[in-house]
């Protein structure tokens, strides 16, 4: 497809929509907008757009397409900005925040100008944010949600779909009301769940210090979405915020069964507890990314001497396996330091362990 393609808010999810869209519509020209300067510059500069709008007015005028990728609130204030704007009355406005009815009420202003506006959430996603943490492959096989109105016209939602095609995304149509019950089940109630966790443990280390060095794998694993971007998980809580009540009672009403059981001592309760988390987790869609973390790290132990990360960054060049990002983590004692290397598939990660194992004798692990 060609034409002219606006994405305001060039982010984690504003840049990788860019990207797919680059990737399948060749002839599309792709311009961006970032409230925040250096995004948009690094955008441009990374090849995720063509070109940066000045403004939010310059950029929409006279676009096919407008994705919103800013955090909820922002979303909100953008639509009010477009509908006060003289649009091509051909251009679809959608937008990938993670909640929709307030969103989706919001856009009642562009309707009524007959402009179509298109609520979507891609569900796949990172606890990384801006644009360097883009990528093309973000939403493959992840379900894309889209909540259209009654009003909307199916060749529109058709027509959205062709834009996003490169995603690789499953597109799924529900209710804005239906997507926030789904969503704060899913994803927004298990956000708190895994702060709460984090914070607990962090009021518990005040006194016993051991805690940070020991939390290791199982307590990665269950609270990594807790890095997350707090601002933006603010405002997902606030617009979603009755489900999330509803929610929070039922959990508590499941840790007063649990709390029961362990009172009680009753063994087989608890083993039946465990057996059916474990058979619903078990029987969860694997090649679903919703299933799967959209970043896979290696954790490498390394010794501290000059050189020593260039000797391992050589040894993974001479096997072609592409790093999208290095950090060292420094959490152990014994050693210098841990040195995370995120890889853009499993596969990626896997040949990476097998390389640095043959090179090289530092212990690797897998973790988030
Ligand atoms: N991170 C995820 O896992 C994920 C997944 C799916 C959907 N979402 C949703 O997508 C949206 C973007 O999330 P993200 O992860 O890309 O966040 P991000 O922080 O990586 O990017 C958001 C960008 O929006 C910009 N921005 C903020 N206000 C703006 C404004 N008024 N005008 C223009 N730009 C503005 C910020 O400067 C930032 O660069 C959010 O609504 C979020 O709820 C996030
Ligand atoms: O993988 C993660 O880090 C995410 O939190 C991604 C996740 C999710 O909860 O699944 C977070 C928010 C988005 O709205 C969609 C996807």
């Amino acid at each position: 497809m060609n034409g002219r393609v606006f994405v305001i808010g060039l982010g984690l999810i504003g840049g990788s929509l860019a990207l797919c869209i680059k990737k399948e519509h060749q002839d599309a020209v792709v311009v961006g907008f970032d409230i925040n300067s250096e995004q948009a510059r690094l955008a441009k500069m990374l090849g995720v757009i063509d070109e940066i709008a000045g403004n939010i007015s310059d950029g929409a005028i006279d676009a096919d397409l407008i994705i919103i990728a800013a955090p909820v609130n922002e979303t909100k204030e953008i639509i009010q900005l477009l509908a006060e704007l003289p649009l091509n009355p051909k251009v679809i406005v959608t937008d990938t925040g993670s909640t929709k009815s307030k969103i989706v009420e919001s856009a009642a202003s562009l309707l009524q100008k007959g402009i179509t506006f298109i609520g979507g959430h891609p569900m796949a996603g990172s606890h990384k944010s801006g644009v360097s943490a883009a990528k093309e492959i973000l939403f493959e096989n992840a379900f894309y949600l889209l909540t259209p109105g009654n009003l909307i016209e199916e060749y529109k939602v058709e027509l959205l779909k062709e834009w996003l095609i490169g995603t690789n995304a499953k597109f799924l149509t529900v209710t804005p009301e239906n997507h926030d019950y789904l969503t704060g089940v899913v994803s927004h109630f298990p956000h708190i769940i895994a702060a709460s966790i984090v914070r607990q443990t962090e009021k518990i280390a005040e006194a016993e210090s051991l805690i940070p060095r020991l939390a290791a794998g199982g307590f990665r694993d269950i609270t990594r979405i807790a890095s997350s971007s707090p601002e933006m998980w603010k405002d997902i809580l606030l617009h979603n915020r009755d489900t999330l009540i509803e929610l929070l009672d039922q959990w508590q009403d499941e840790m007063n069964g649990i709390k029961t059981l362990l009172e009680k001592e009753k063994s087989d309760a608890i083993l039946d507890y465990f057996k059916q988390a474990k058979k619903f987790r078990d029987g969860l869609p694997q090649k679903e990314k919703g299933a799967i973390p959209a970043f896979y790290d290696l954790f490498v132990d390394i010794p501290d001497y000059p050189g020593v990360i260039s000797e391992i960054t050589g040894y993974l060049a001479k096997e072609n396996i592409s790093i999208t990002n290095i950090r060292i983590l420094e959490t152990r004692e014994d050693i210098i330091g841990v040195l995370v290397i995120s890889f853009q598939t499993e596969e990626d990660r896997q040949k990476a362990e097998r390389c640095i194992g043959i090179y090289t004798s530092f212990a690797t692990s897998v973790g988030t």
